[in-house]
C-alpha cells in the first residue's frame, strides 16, 4: 500500500532499521545499554519472572533504549545545525542526556526491586 508521498509502507521500516543500525554502530552508550538489556533478559529467564515483572522490565529497558535513540537524534541535530559552541546547544544536549540518565535510574530501581528479593531467596 502506498502512502501520501507515493512510497510503499514497508520502506519506512527499512529506514527505521537503518536508523537502529546506524545508532548501534556510532553510539557506544546504545551498545552498552543494549548489552545490559540482553543481560537483564537472560537473568529474567533464569529467575522465572512473572508476566507482570516482564511487563515492568520491558517498559524499563524499552524506555532506556528509546531515550538513547532520541538523545542521539537530538545530538546529531544540534551538531548539524550548531556545530560551534553555543549555550543553547549545551542546554539542549544536557537536557537530552538528562532524559537518558533519568530513564537509566528508573530502570536500575525497577531491576533492583524485582531481582533483589529473588536473589535473596536463592542465597
Ligand atoms: N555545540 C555545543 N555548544 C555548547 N556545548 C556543547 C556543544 N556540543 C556539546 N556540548 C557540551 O558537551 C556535552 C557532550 O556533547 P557531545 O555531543 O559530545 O555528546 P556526548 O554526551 O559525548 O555523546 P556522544 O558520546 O554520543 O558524542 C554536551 O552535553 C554539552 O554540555
Amino acid at each position: 500500500m502506498k502512502d501520501k508521498k507515493g512510497k510503499k509502507g514497508h520502506i519506512g521500516f527499512l529506514h527505521a532499521f537503518a536508523g537502529l543500525i546506524g545508532v548501534w554502530k556510532s553510539e557506544w552508550n546504545f551498545r552498552f545499554h543494549s548489552f545490559a538489556a540482553l543481560l537483564v533478559i537472560i537473568v529474567g529467564f533464569m529467575l522465572s519472572l512473572t508476566i507482570m515483572e516482564w511487563v515492568l522490565i520491558s517498559f524499563a529497558v524499552g524506555m532506556v533504549l528509546i531515550s538513547e535513540l532520541i538523545n542521539t537524534a537530538i545530538e546529531k541535530t544540534i551538531d548539524y545545525l550548531k556545530p560551534e559552541y553555543h549555550p543553547s546547544a549545551r542546554f539542549i544536549k544536557d537536557a537530552a542526556a538528562g532524559a537518558v540518565l533519568v530513564s537509566a535510574i528508573v530502570a536500575v530501581v525497577v531491576g533492583l526491586l524485582i531481582f533483589l528479593p529473588k536473589i535473596n531467596i536463592l542465597l
